[in-house]
């Protein structure tokens, strides 16, 4: 059990994180999502004692981080895949971490096994690892002293496919044996495929926290295009209907749309009084969490007049969400 209350962090005048709370539970994968420089690596280095919050407290199976005794035999944690010792081989660096944590060296073996690291690459230094080898090997660091909790920032980074693939199985066994997993990603579609519970963050604080049925369930917002979203955007508006954000072009072709806060009939009704030919007309959401968080987190407006009401967070750009 991870159990955050009210976690804030502040750099001088600068808020990198704010009043976050969340709380993650045995059995279940919960998905750390945010856009670069949301917060999540501070959060996770709090959680992990290693940042002193400015107000707030974090709890790992109860206590702070930092009372735990041995932590690594409660908590597994890859913070920075990078920060291994570059000289040392992977084999070495696993027996080293087995000896500082009390369980006997077999256990690294295993790890390095279990990573797809045994054989020649465990003799191999790290420093000539590849990064997705080296998110393999801190995967294997974190379990080795056989957790019951892991806390991993951004593990996905630099695996290739099969590589998340793998992570994901291991991700989704481990909560299956009653583990508590904490995963921040970037990687919205590899998040949505293994967490239960998905905590969003952008700009230091939680946008959404909830199980991902509950947060990817269908809204009563409609997605509306039209051969003239000018027109479309005049009759919405006219039928007191309010504008949520804008939606760019299709790539086959479909013009600017529109998220309309009203259900599809109430749209459709709307575009028919004032004769605007539509030639898109569904609900809203369906779009997984990709859409989920580009309506949390807002993103930049499509050039075009006239404007609809600014999005509600802050402004994120696209490139920073896949
Ligand atoms: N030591 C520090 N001093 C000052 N500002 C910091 C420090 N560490 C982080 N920040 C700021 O805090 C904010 C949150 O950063 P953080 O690294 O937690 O975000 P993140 O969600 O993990 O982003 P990314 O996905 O890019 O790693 C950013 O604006 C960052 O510049």
């Amino acid at each position: 059990m991870i159990e955050v209350e009210r976690l804030t962090k502040r750099y001088g005048p600068a808020t990198a994180v704010e009043d976050v709370s969340f709380a993650c539970r045995p059995g279940t994968v919960t998905g750390f999502l945010g856009p670069n420089g949301a917060g999540k690596s501070t959060t996770m280095r709090m959680i992990c004692g290693l940042t002193p919050a400015s107000s707030g407290t974090a709890t790992v199976l109860g206590v702070p981080f930092r009372s735990l005794p041995n932590p690594g035999r409660h908590v597994g944690v890859l913070l920075d895949a990078s920060a291994q010792h570059a000289g040392r081989t992977g084999r070495e660096t696993l027996a080293l971490t087995a000896q500082l944590l009390g369980v006997p060296s077999a256990r690294a073996d295993q790890m390095l096994e279990t990573v797809g690291l045994a054989g020649k690459a465990a003799g191999r230094r790290v420093g000539n690892y590849s990064l997705g080898m080296r998110q393999r090997l801190g995967i294997a660091q974190a379990l080795v002293g056989d957790p019951s909790v892991l806390i991993l920032d951004e593990p996905a980074n630099g695996l290739d496919p099969e590589g998340i693939y793998w992570m994901r199985t291991l991700l989704r066994g481990f909560a299956d044996r009653g583990g508590t997993v904490l995963l921040s990603s970037h990687l919205l579609h590899e998040v949505e495929a293994v967490a239960d519970t998905l905590v969003v963050i952008a700009g230091g604080r939680v946008v959404a926290n909830g199980t991902k049925s509950e947060l990817l369930a269908p809204s009563g917002r409609t997605l509306v295009r039209a051969l003239d979203p000018a027109a479309l955007y005049t009759a919405v508006v006219s039928a007191n209907l309010t504008v949520i954000r804008r939606e760019p072009p299709t790539s086959d072709g479909l013009g600017e749309g529109l998220v309309v806060e009203a259900p599809a009939e109430a749209v459709g009704r709307a575009a028919a009084a004032s004769g605007v030919a539509l030639t898109e007309l569904r609900q809203a959401g369906g779009g997984g969490l990709e859409e989920l968080f580009l309506t949390l987190t807002g993103r930049p407006a499509a050039p075009a007049a006239p404007r609809p009401p600014a999005p509600a967070g802050p402004s994120v750009p696209q490139e920073a969400l896949r």
